[in-house]
């Protein structure tokens, strides 16, 4: 096992016998002897740290080992203390404050060789441990923001999420409302807690305050275990309340109670709890035409539109569309495993012509479809099937012009049949003697 290792002592033979026995076993070793340069030399980040409980630089201030451990601890540096007999209660209180362990000196060799070996090992385990849980960690989700719209969006997040105020995001189903919540808690101080989504059009009525609050055991009949609620577990993070106009109306006053305290009680418990989450809503519906027609409550309103920022609909924002769309490509070629595919420039430019009333959540469709029928390494505007999409023969029928559908029909029967008079009349359920008389009287010859 190697590493360094900073011994601080003001003992100078101590330094020396510490120095040949840490380095003959393999160790790195740097001593100082004059507190003073303690933290200056802890800017080589050592493995660990010998501190000497009486390293001090006048003899009354018995304390000052532990003010140096608090230093070499908010630098996240792991400290073995050094102590004689006579002040191992001083060790003790050094272990609450965060020393790794402590050893009596005079030391037993063999004994301080071990315990800065495991020591060591401790701290390489608890390193691997870190790097394990970021890869367990779901990747960050890309986010695609090139278009003037969003760029704009994108500048007025990162100031809002730095404030604590609650914020209301509107925007059309698929638009990214719920990745723009979690976008915000992501640059708000409240990071490190909990990002906690509850969906209020999935919640039955009956389940409501549970969910939201939780309940004790037994509360109620299917109650076998204690719950923890939403606002528990958001307590210092953010909790996204998505579909805030489903919370039916008898509901809103308990909501209303704890956004306006904080304050709630569990169902079944006696005793008030206090939640300081950051409440960030989402919606597609018109929560002030709501108002207007007393299905939401105006007091709640204002306590969940603070601030308010408004998600663009796909067809506002088509500059984003092929850096979606190959996102999209990406993800699917992997899910499907198959060859990473590139937009043809048709296919680009039908993607972007489309008006996507399913905003995002649509154009993940539309290519997850695409990637599943299309072969090799391009994909074309063939793959590319949109619901609602004018193809030829519906505009004639959106055009509602009779005589122009009548065409379209039979320029499709005959390409379908390959020109074959008698079969395309089958399949317009007319005679060949009519079909005939059309492509006369639309002077038309076939496809
Ligand atoms: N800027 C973006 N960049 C990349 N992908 C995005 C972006 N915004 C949204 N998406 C993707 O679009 C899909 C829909 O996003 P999301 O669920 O956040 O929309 P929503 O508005 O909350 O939808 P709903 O109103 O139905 O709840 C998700 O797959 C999401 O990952």
């Amino acid at each position: 096992m190697s590493g360094l290792i900073l011994v601080a002592d003001d003992d100078e033979d101590i330094c020396l016998a510490l120095d040949l026995l840490l380095s003959s076993a393999g160790y790195q070793v740097v001593t100082v002897q004059d507190p003073k340069l303690l933290m200056q030399a802890s800017v080589q980040k050592p493995d660990l740290v010998l501190l000497d409980m009486n390293f001090r630089s006048d003899t009354t201030s018995g304390q000052e080992g532990l003010v140096l451990l608090e230093q070499l601890n908010a630098e996240h540096i792991p400290v073995i203390l050094m102590t004689a007999w006579a002040s191992v209660e001083l060790a003790v209180q050094g272990m609450l404050q965060g020393a790794r362990h402590f050893i009596q000196k005079p030391w037993h060799n063999r004994q301080l060789l071990q315990l800065v070996k495991q020591q060591l090992e401790h701290q390489q385990l608890q390193q691997e441990n870190q790097q394990l849980k970021q890869l367990l960690l779901p990747e960050e989700t890309a986010w695609i923001a090139v278009s003037p719209v969003m760029q704009q969006l994108e500048q007025l997040v990162r100031q809002v999420a730095a404030t604590d105020a609650n914020i209301l995001i509107l925007g059309e189903n698929g638009t990214g409302k719920s990745l723009l919540a979690q976008r915000i808690h992501q640059f708000s101080q409240r990071q490190q807690a909990s990002f906690i989504g509850v969906n209020m059009a999935a919640i039955p009525e009956t389940l409501f305050e549970a969910e939201l609050f939780g309940h004790e055991k037994g509360a109620f009949t299917d109650a076998k275990q204690r719950r923890v609620g939403r606002f528990a577990l958001a307590h210092q993070g953010t909790l996204f309340l998505d579909e805030i106009g489903c919370l039916p109306l008898h509901l809103q006053p308990k909501l209303l109670r704890v956004l306006e305290s904080g304050d709630y009680e569990a169902v079944g418990a006696s005793q008030s709890q206090h939640s300081n989450a950051r409440i960030i809503s989402a919606t597609n519906a018109d929560l002030a035409q709501m108002v207007h027609k007393g299905q939401f409550r105006q007091d709640l309103l204002y306590r969940l539109n603070t601030l308010v920022l408004q998600m663009p609909a796909l067809r506002q924002r088509k500059a984003d569309i092929p850096a979606l769309a190959e996102l999209a490509i990406t993800h699917f070629c992997q899910k499907y495993r198959k060859p990473l595919m590139k937009l043809t420039k048709e296919a680009q430019h039908q993607l972007q012509s489309y008006s996507w009333p399913g905003n995002i959540r649509e154009l993940n469709h539309v290519i997850e479809r695409a990637v599943l029928l299309s072969h090799g390494t391009s994909l074309d505007s063939s793959a590319l099937v949109m619901q609602g999409m004018v193809v030829p023969e519906q505009a004639a029928v959106q055009s509602l012009d009779l005589a122009s559908m009548e065409q379209a029909l039979i320029r499709k029967a005959l390409a379908q049949s390959g020109n074959q008079l008698t079969e395309a009349a089958v399949l317009l359920g007319i005679t060949r003697h009519a079909l005939a008389r059309r492509l006369e009287k639309y002077q038309m010859q076939g496809v």
